[in-house]
């Protein structure tokens, strides 16, 4: 007879947990062990690790020079801290404070509104849940999310109203910017600039917008909003209501990020470390909570369309005479592998490693 494993006990919505009158010590679900990854210090960067800056309006601007520096600059951003921050990109303020806001209001649906996206599985178009993946987990994180398919089929929730519009200009917009870097990328690793999408078929290319909500903590410090990891895909770009709380992983330290007014956030992903072959390393990163306020943050992933197959770019491993270092695989298999396990620093990737020991 088949016997299936009881399903573990889904914990409550973060919000729900966070609402509750006389809350000043929270649950020991939501704690994790002392030395990992609980220890949420970080220190500010200097002069030594100040985070890479790119000026968008350099590298679009039609003269080549500009341009140039501008790509001279993403190589190094990418091969140093796979992160940096992105001025002067065109992304009008109130639509960025538009889309933090409209979030922050659908977290703030009664659940029942919220009801009919949650416990969906992973590939599923609208789906949103609280922690990573709380029915693989048995210490939680402080955060509920929202993930949204928004290309290359668009998706929305229909509440709040007017979210669907927001949502879906603000996409295209941060697509258009998202293309654009990955077109300086491509140059960057010596490949034309259309080559990468044309390689990893951008025109269909998996646009995911993700909503993070982490409400204030009675005692941050024991907990996390999102445990170390590196994203699937190629960049993320990440906005937030003005509250810090992402850290990033910059010579095996943890670096605070101080968000220059109205930047984005940029990661680069799993699929790009794969892409160049090692070159780009994707970053790890984590976010963690206050006792203060509420932080949201949108990140919005870009990968290759879901048929994807990839591995790294052919004119490299030639060119370079470097093997291959990563083995193939379908984005939508990795995707589904990624997340429906718990999140744990660049285990996925490293599966994927070829070792030559
Ligand atoms: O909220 C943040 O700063 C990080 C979010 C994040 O890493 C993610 O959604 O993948
Ligand atoms: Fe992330």
């Amino acid at each position: 007879m088949e016997t299936t494993a009881a399903p573990l006990l889904q914990p409550p919505n973060i919000k729900q947990l966070a609402d509750s009158p006389d809350l000043h010590f929270i649950p020991s679900n939501y704690v994790h062990s002392s030395n990992d990854p609980a220890d949420s210090s970080a220190t500010d960067p200097g002069e030594l690790n100040s985070i890479p800056v790119i000026d968008f309006s350099q590298l679009t601007s039609g003269d080549p020079h500009r341009r140039s520096i501008a790509i001279h600059h993403l190589s190094k951003a990418c091969q140093d801290w796979g992160f940096f921050m992105v001025v002067n990109h065109g992304i009008p303020e109130n639509l960025m404070k538009a889309v933090i806001d409209s979030t922050h209001e659908f977290f703030n649906l009664p659940e029942e509104d919220k009801r009919e996206y949650a416990g969906k599985q992973v590939l599923d178009p609208i789906r949103c849940g609280t922690s990573f993946n709380a029915s693989k987990e048995n210490v939680f994180f402080w955060r509920d999310y929202l993930k949204v398919f928004v290309h290359p089929h668009f998706y929305s929730p229909t509440k709040p109203q007017g979210y669907r519009d927001i949502i879906s200009e603000y996409c295209e917009k941060i697509r258009e910017v998202a293309k654009k870097l990955l077109g300086g990328i491509s140059e960057s690793l010596g490949l034309e600039e259309n080559f990468l999408d044309k390689a990893l078929d951008l025109k269909s290319g998996l646009q995911i917008f993700v909503g993070n909500y982490y409400p204030s903590c009675p005692q941050p410090e024991l907990t996390m909003g999102m445990p170390p990891h590196s994203d699937h895909g190629l960049l993320t770009l990440l906005i937030q209501n003005q509250v810090s709380g992402l850290q990033v992983q910059y010579q095996g330290k943890w670096i605070n990020v101080n968000a220059l007014p109205n930047s984005l956030l940029v990661n680069s992903g799993d699929h790009l470390e794969i892409f160049s072959n090692g070159k780009y390393k994707s970053n790890m990163h984590r976010a963690v909570v206050n006792n203060k306020v509420t932080r949201i943050s949108i990140a919005t992933a870009h990968g290759p369309s879901l048929e994807t197959i990839v591995s790294p770019a052919s004119p490299l491993i030639e060119k370079e005479n470097s093997p291959a270092a990563y083995i193939p695989m379908k984005y939508r298999d990795y995707l589904e592998l990624q997340q429906s396990n718990q999140l744990d620093g660049k285990s996925c990737l490293e599966r994927l490693k070829i070792s030559r020991n």
